[in-house]
């Protein structure tokens, strides 16, 4: 079952400081995510993988194509879809974590998290127990739970911003290194959580600048190059070639 069908993607950005000029991230992507499915983005700097994850997220606007999520309602086509409808759904059917936390000001990680799993429909209580059981499974030292998120280290803080994004996981997780600044343990923590999402029907698209993550966690890889993807197949394969 396709959890997300990404057709004809374009993005082209204009430099106003630099005369007008443009870069284009974006060529023409077509994509699908199926439930359960893990979608690694493999490629060179600036082949576009994070443009596609920011145009996903909506975080950016494509200037052509569809970025359709098949979501509990039916399908929907991200681009052009209101901001309110929007909001709405990335609090419950489409996560993003990147590689940095944004908190507000004067929160701890627990409230971070819980507050991450009531938008996905969990009760005061229980969204309290599953913020608990995330943070617990991703090994950060409970004396750090309440304290201002602003305090935490660069690994704290990814492993707080993990928890938010797979607490009561959405149907569609996007992951932009999402492990980067982890020390060797608790990478294993975060890649076993991840790699634990598959069974709850969680389609992930990712990006790891680390190819031992890619190798243990895609189920396809797609590699970009120039705005397009241009191989796509196990991790074998493509990152073979
Ligand atoms: N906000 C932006 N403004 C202008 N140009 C951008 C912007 N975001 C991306 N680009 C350009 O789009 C192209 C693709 O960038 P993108 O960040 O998607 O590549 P990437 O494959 O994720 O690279 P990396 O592995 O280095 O993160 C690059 O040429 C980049 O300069």
């Amino acid at each position: 079952m396709d959890v997300l069908t990404i057709r004809g993607l374009r993005k082209t950005f204009t430099l106003h400081t630099i005369d007008g000029r443009t870069t284009v991230s974006l060529r023409g992507v077509d994509l699908d995510v199926a439930a359960g499915e893990h979608v690694a983005i493999a490629g060179p700097s600036g082949a576009g993988k994070s443009s596609l994850l920011r145009c996903t997220q909506r975080s950016y606007l494509p200037d052509e194509g569809s970025i359709v999520l098949h979501t509990a309602d039916g399908p929907v086509d991200l681009v052009g879809l209101p901001d309110r409808e929007l909001a709405r759904l990335r609090g419950r059917e489409l996560g993003y974590v990147s590689q940095f936390l944004s908190a507000p000001p004067r929160t701890g990680p627990w409230e971070v998290v819980a507050a991450a799993a009531r938008r996905r429909g969990l009760e005061r209580v229980e969204a309290r127990e599953a913020a608990a059981g995330s943070l617990r499974r991703l090994g950060l030292d409970e004396a750090l739970w309440d304290v201002d998120c602003g305090v935490l280290s660069g690994g704290e803080r990814q492993r707080v911003n993990l928890a938010a994004g797979t607490v009561r996981p959405p149907r569609l997780l996007l992951l932009d290194e999402p492990v980067s600044a982890l020390d060797p343990a608790n990478r294993e923590r975060a890649l076993e959580l991840i790699a634990s999402l598959a069974a709850d029907g969680v389609a992930v698209l990712a990006v790891f600048h680390d190819l031992d993550a890619i190798r243990r966690l895609a189920t396809r890889v797609v590699a970009m190059a120039d705005g397009r993807i241009v191989r796509a197949g196990s991790a074998e394969e493509v990152l073979a070639a």
